[in-house]
């Protein structure tokens, strides 16, 4: 080789030598500058000795490790180590390549030229193994310079410099630019913006820079997006499309910047439009296709699909709807070792905070998308700065989920209110009625103060409020504003009430008059209180105009969420759709044959799904009227029926109806229909109501997150012992419990569901949705149930650790974590045992911690604060020992068999 080729290498490692020799920075400075000038008139070869050369040379030093070690560990055994020795053996384990690296960065724009440098030897890696060490050392370097703090956001405008510009051109993978032109059209209309993260030593190269589009609607089409257009008005878009995500430098690879970026775009643009409400993504997914023709080998179906998929033309129909569904699975189920996802832009976003949304079928039909996922594309949606978490859901098939041709239960309410403001809603205690028309007008009023308090929509509302038509107009006021509900138990103690404002952080607070001066404290900048009581007093109420407009709620915005006690001990939030109730509500309302001539007795509380969301909605639905009781109370419910045609209970009710003289053919005679679910009907009841009525209870099964999904029939058996058929639109399946594979009909398992009516996710649980999510959009219901011959679904138990008693849930996690937090307990155990009233109750068995004693009626008292009555348990045992399978837990069912028949003989 001529000798001018060879120079640069050569004077390279003369300087490097001069660099580790040793003098201040400012003689190194010079030195390290003209390393790197060198450097960059290497050729490949070159760069490859070079890099030999600080793995071999500049690496630790074996004898200086040793001698470092054994000086430390005489200290050690000696019992006096020092600082010193400590910081001497941290001192040789690091190669002395490191040190060189530090110290090449003295040189002007040395960092760049570095992170260059790692960029070359990325790319040398693959046929190099042996330069890992190197990229080790610059990763584990880069790592600390480019820490998250450094980085600075500015949005990038036409105005500024071409130099910034080149930099997008170049660096635009996503969807590379092929002019100025197409650069402008991303970053000068009103509804586009491009914000860049720099660095103070890498100047104006921005590192990461991501594209948004301000649009009407999730996205579902690139072309969309990057085509020429007239710019739309930011003030008319709904949606933020973060739909380019640019890592500029190849050489910082694998450094995490933190998962701030992303939030930090989204919070500029929230402050700027606060009036957005999705923040979604039109993603890539680079890896889909790799993923399919490896999985393909070891799997038939797989196989079969990649085969039918080959050819282009055959993309319709089934094919396409079984490609979507590996699409799902391999973007949601797919893990590497660490459980993370497979897929680097799923990984990315999921590890940032988003979730899948919605996969977009032909979405982008450039060459690479094509070869990457067949032009399949998705959403990923992230929480909204304000309301720090929007929706999580699992992605749903198949450009859909995004359909607002609906009518929301508002809607359909509002319109029978217009329609005919006279009609009577409810039916009061003693001979009030309130109407159609007041149950709006108050609605609207509401709606003013709850505007006035500052609720946009996202903006929870919570309530823990008494029973009355207010708490309903309340409800449907939070609707009309796009607020979410958040109905709370009136058994909830002070401390649950605490966890549930924490974890909602709604934006209005409303409660009992009587319990105003507990929550005062409450009250802040971010949180309003207000009252209300159950003859509509209070302040909720104050507003003196009405609010009339309607916000237009899309399918997927929120509704509701109902917190429901968790498996962990952390309740957790069900997130339901304005979607999932109107759909369930119409299944109900077609399966039960629900019309505005019913007249529906109401006594179930209105803070759970069967109260609020089965018998309200279907009411507020239909235009019937409803027979508004405060509690159950079997007398007042004998007298309504005279003219009522409607009852929807829990099993304690029909228990304690049929302890009533009163139950008779006669007392029921105007009745049509007796609806049991929210807990097992016992059959002996179902048969017992039949004979002593002539009407067979109708049972059906739902529960918080997926409303309603089974039903006895209406016309046909109502078979006691089963929850009947699912219900429109609703999908079931029996799935092995350890595998998850489906079993066929009569065999016991997992009862799994999917359809319009299951909830998008639990609120602020990302990984909790995720987990009780089979990757095709099943819900993990946790009830163990078969289906019989006649397509009946029997529920035969249940998989998790639940407790129900007269309707509501209770999980002894919660209970437990009391207890066991209790100085004189060591351990317990909280069981669910039979209850003649409640159906089930909660029982606690505890053993003492050592040399303690515990008294069953003083632990009570003592947890009693925390805790909702229901909750709290009927009976406390004392032991020396629980008992233990092999594996150390906890045997539950043998304390069940136990304890089983604590409340055989108490009466109710
Ligand atoms: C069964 C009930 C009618 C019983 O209430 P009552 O007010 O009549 O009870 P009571 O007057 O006899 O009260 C006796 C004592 O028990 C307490 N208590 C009240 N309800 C209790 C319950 N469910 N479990 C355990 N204790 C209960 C009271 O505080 C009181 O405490 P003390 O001893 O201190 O006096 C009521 O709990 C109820 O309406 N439950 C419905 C719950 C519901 O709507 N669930 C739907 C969830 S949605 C769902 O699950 C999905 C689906 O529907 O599919």
């Amino acid at each position: 080789m001529p000798e001018h080729d060879d120079a640069p290498l050569e004077r390279l490692l003369g300087h490097c030598a001069a660099l580790m020799g040793g003098g201040g920075e400012a003689a190194l400075a010079p030195v390290a500058a003209r390393a790197l000038s060198a450097y960059a008139q290497l050729d490949d070869a070159d760069r490859l000795a070079f890099f030999s050369t600080l793995v071999s040379e500049y690496d630790v030093d074996a004898d200086r490790v040793r001698a470092a070690y054994h000086r430390w560990d005489r200290a050690v055994a000696g019992g006096a180590p020092s600082a010193d020795e400590a910081s001497r053996l941290f001192d040789v384990v690091e190669p002395s390549r490191q040190q060189l690296l530090r110290r090449l960065n003295y040189a002007p724009d040395g960092t760049l030229a570095l992170v260059a440098m790692r960029a070359d030897v990325r790319r040398l890696l693959p046929a190099h193994a042996a330069l890992r060490p190197l990229d080790h050392d610059l990763h584990h370097l880069l790592t600390s310079w480019f820490n998250r703090g450094f980085l600075r956001m500015s949005e990038v405008v036409w105005e500024d410099s071409a130099e910034v510009h080149g930099y997008l051109l170049d660096y635009e993978r996503v969807h590379p630019m092929a002019s100025r032109d197409e650069l402008r059209r991303r970053i000068e209309p009103a509804d586009r913006r491009v914000y860049a993260f720099f660095h103070p030593a890498t100047g104006s190269v921005p590192l990461v820079f991501v594209e948004v589009a301000l649009v009407q609607g999730v996205p579902d089409q690139t072309a969309a997006l990057l085509e020429n257009r007239r710019a739309l008005d930011p003030a008319a878009a709904d949606t933020a499309a973060l739909y380019s995500i640019n890592n500029a430098l190849a050489g910082l690879a694998g450094i995490q910047f933190g998962s701030h970026l992303i939030k930090q775009v989204i919070d500029q643009v929230s402050n700027e439009l606060p009036h957005l409400q999705n923040f979604v993504t039109l993603s890539p997914i680079p890896g889909f296709r790799h993923w399919l023709d490896a999985a393909a080998a070891g799997d038939a179906d797989l196989s079969e699909l990649r085969a039918a998929a080959s050819d282009p033309a055959g993309l319709e129909g089934d094919v396409r709807e079984r490609l979507l569904a590996a699409v799902e699975r391999y973007v949601t189920a797919e893990q590497n070792d660490d459980g993370r996802p497979v897929d680097p832009v799923a990984r990315f976003h999921l590890g940032n905070g988003a979730s899948p949304w919605r996969l977009n079928w032909a979405a982008n039909s450039s060459r690479t998308a094509w070869e990457q996922s067949f032009g399949v594309m998705i959403n990923y949606r992230y929480p909204a700065a304000a309301d720090a978490q929007r929706p999580t859901a699992h992605p749903m098939r198949g450009n859909s989920s995004m359909d607002n041709s609906f009518t929301t239960v508002y809607e359909a309410f509002a319109r029978h209110a217009a329609a005919d403001p006279d009609r009577v809603l409810f039916h009061l205690p003693g001979s009030g009625t309130r109407s159609y028309g007041w149950t709006l007008e108050t609605a609207q009023r509401i709606a003013a103060r709850l505007v006035d308090d500052g609720v946009v929509p996202g903006d929870r509302v919570a309530a823990q409020v008494g029973k009355s038509p207010e708490a309903i107009a309340l409800y449907l006021a939070t609707l009309q504003v796009g607020g979410v509900f958040l109905p709370l138990n009136t058994a909830y103690t002070g401390t649950e009430i605490d966890y549930f404002l924490t974890d909602a952080e709604p934006r209005v607070f409303v409660c009992a008059v009587e319990t105003a001066g507990d929550h005062a404290h409450r009250a802040g900048e971010a949180l309003a209180i207000e009252t209300l009581g159950e003859a509509g007093e209070g302040t909720l109420l104050g507003a003196d105009r009405r609010h009339e407009d309607v916000h237009p709620a899309g399918a997927d915005d929120l509704a509701s969420i109902l917190y429901t006690s968790g498996t962990t001990g952390r309740s957790k939030g069900a997130m339901l759709t304005h979607a999932n109730l109107a759909s369930n509500c119409a299944a109900l309302i077609e399966e039960w044959r629900y019309t505005e001539a019913d007249r529906l007795i109401h006594a179930l509380p209105i803070f759970h799904i069967h109260g609020l969301f089965v018998a309200a909605n279907m009411t507020l639905v239909a235009g019937a009227s409803m027979d508004f009781l405060p509690k159950f109370d079997a007398d007042a419910i004998l007298e309504k029926m005279a003219d009522a045609t409607v009852l929807m209970g829990v099993p304690t009710f029909y228990t304690r109806l049929l302890r009533s003289e009163r139950l008779t053919p006669a007392a029921c005679a105007g009745m049509r229909l007796f609806v049991s679910g929210s807990a097992p009907l016992l059959a002996s009841d179902h048969e017992a109501f039949e004979a002593r009525t002539g009407h067979a209870i109708l049972e059906r099964y739902g529960m918080t997150e997926t409303g309603m999904n089974a039903s006895n029939p209406y016309e046909g058996a109502r078979k006691p012992g089963t929850v009947g058929r699912p219900l429109g639109g609703v999908e079931v399946r029996i799935a092995d419990r350890e595998t998850g594979g489906a079993l066929p009909d009569g065999e016991v398992g997992l009862l799994e569901v999917r359809g319009p009516n299951v909830f998008a996710g639990y609120w602020r649980m990302p990984e909790k949705t995720a987990s009780e999510f089979r990757s095709d959009g099943y819900f993990v219901t946790g009830d163990m149930a078969r289906i019989d011959d006649d397509g009946y679904v029997c529920i035969v138990g249940r998989d998790k650790d639940l407790v129900i008693s007269g309707g509501f849930n209770v999980y002894p996690k919660e209970i437990e974590e009391l207890l066991d937090a209790r100085d004189e307990v060591l351990e317990s155990a909280v069981i669910g045992v039979p209850h003649p009233d409640f159906g089930e109750t909660v029982v606690a068995v505890v053993v003492p911690a050592a040399g303690r004693e515990v008294d069953g009626d003083a632990l009570l008292a003592a947890i009693a604060p925390d805790l909702a009555r229901f909750k709290q348990p009927r009976a406390v045992r004392v032991v020396d020992a629980l008992p233990r399978n092999v594996m150390g837990k906890v045997q539950k069912a043998a304390l069940r068999a136990d304890y089983g028949d604590l409340f055989s003989g108490a009466s109710a």
